[in-house]
């Protein structure tokens, strides 16, 4: 492969604020818009790189915020990227190593600089993390409802759309009715819940009664550091375990694996810090059969880009949580916009992430823009 040398002289961020179609209800609260970072790296040929970070407003789902992302990259990860100039993503990965945590923080650069990478070595992001597939299946994730009859009927919907899998989210008190009315409705469709760790070993024999809806598996019940408890419940449920919250790198990928605590890993590349771990975690998920999906966190379509590269990858062998632009938005900020065909999203032959920006629908989002420049450029 042509070596390749790249200097960042500008970072940009734009801070921009969108408004989900439709309220999303989860076991900790309502997401109704999506407030979230674009940032544009820019090296000494002028190309550009696009990156999006997924950290929600309040710390929910991880420790991570809007604010605390900005604050890492600006104070800590963007000198490291100035520092000095590159061959490949993966060295300024390992630089950002000197930063503890802040996962999304980290992702959120260390993907704008693999989308320049492919787009300077002239190659689809897909195919330069070593993707195999042409196009990537996909599943819908929908929020807790108000009724079981908008459940039934968006479910419905959503099927008739050509969506491959459908994802429930379950809490308790809203879980066992909520399932025997939509596998009544539903006998054969794939199905599997979320509970964003709404149980506890406490609820174990309520958990087992899950087994008899043939889910394809139950996401995070319990706590992000359990574990152990997550094995304990493994052992009794045939149902697998997928775990989300709790992965945050490798490491827990092999301590999971190695207790027992799920069979199969939500992989999302904002949780466990950029593409760099996720090919990591992909190596060894394939030395060792274990199932991936590539999760979403309410993305614009930088985001989703990235996500349809990742999900192309071999072991990602069940639908991701990957839909299309407009499941959320009414405009995307990208063009083309993300669409898909009977539950599949083609990937693009372009090079990087394959989308164009539209710096249009940006502004019409945009909160805050900060423009950073190599200093250490005489
Ligand atoms: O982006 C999507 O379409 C799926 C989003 C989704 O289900 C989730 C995103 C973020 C937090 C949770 O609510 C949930 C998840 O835990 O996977
Ligand atoms: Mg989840």
């Amino acid at each position: 492969m042509k070596d390749v040398l790249m200097q960042i002289n500008e970072i940009r961020l734009h801070r921009l604020r969108m408004h989900l179609k439709q309220p999303f209800l989860t076991s900790f609260g309502t997401i109704s818009e999506k407030e979230f970072f674009i940032i544009e790296v820019i090296d000494d040929h002028g190309t550009i790189g696009y990156g999006e970070s997924v950290a929600f407003t309040t710390p929910w789902y991880t420790e991570e915020t809007v604010k605390t992302v900005e604050h890492i990259m600006e104070q800590f990860l963007i000198p490291l990227v100035f520092q000095q100039s590159f061959h490949h993503p993966m060295e300024v990965a390992k630089r950002f190593h000197t930063v503890k945590g802040n996962p999304m923080a980290k992702a959120a650069l260390e993907t704008a600089l693999w989308d320049l990478y492919a787009k300077r070595t002239k190659k689809p992001l897909w195919e330069m993390i070593g993707g195999i597939r042409s196009e990537v299946e996909v599943g819908v994730s929908i929020g807790i409802q108000p009724s079981i009859k908008t459940l039934l009927d968006k479910i419905d919907a959503y099927l008739q759309e050509g969506y491959r899998r459908v994802k429930l989210k379950v809490k308790p008190g809203h879980d066992i009715d909520v399932l025997k009315h939509v596998r009544q409705a539903f006998p054969t469709v794939p199905l599997m819940v979320d509970a964003n760790s709404a149980y506890t070993l406490n609820d174990l024999h309520h958990l087992k009664k899950f087994d008899e809806f043939q889910l394809l598996m139950i996401e995070q019940p319990f706590g992000e550091r359990e574990f152990l408890e997550h094995a304990e419940l493994q052992t009794v449920l045939d149902t697998p375990i997928c775990l989300d919250e709790s992965i945050r790198c490798l490491d827990d990928v092999k301590l999971a694996t190695k207790l027992g605590s799920g069979k199969i890993f939500n992989v999302k590349i904002g949780r466990i810090g950029g593409l760099t771990e996720a090919i990591h975690i992909h190596q060894f998920s394939k030395e060792n059969n274990i199932p991936l999906w590539c999760g979403g966190m309410f993305e614009s379509g930088i985001g989703r880009a990235l996500n349809i590269s990742l999900a192309s990858l071999e072991q990602f062998l069940l639908p991701g949580d990957i839909s299309a632009s407009n499941r959320y938005w009414d405009a995307d900020i990208i063009k083309p916009e993300i669409t898909h065909k009977k539950g599949k999203i083609a990937v693009s032959e372009r090079p990087g992430i394959g989308f164009h920006i539209s710096y249009r629908e940006m502004e019409r989002h945009l909160v805050e823009r900060k423009t950073f420049k190599n200093k250490n450029i005489s």
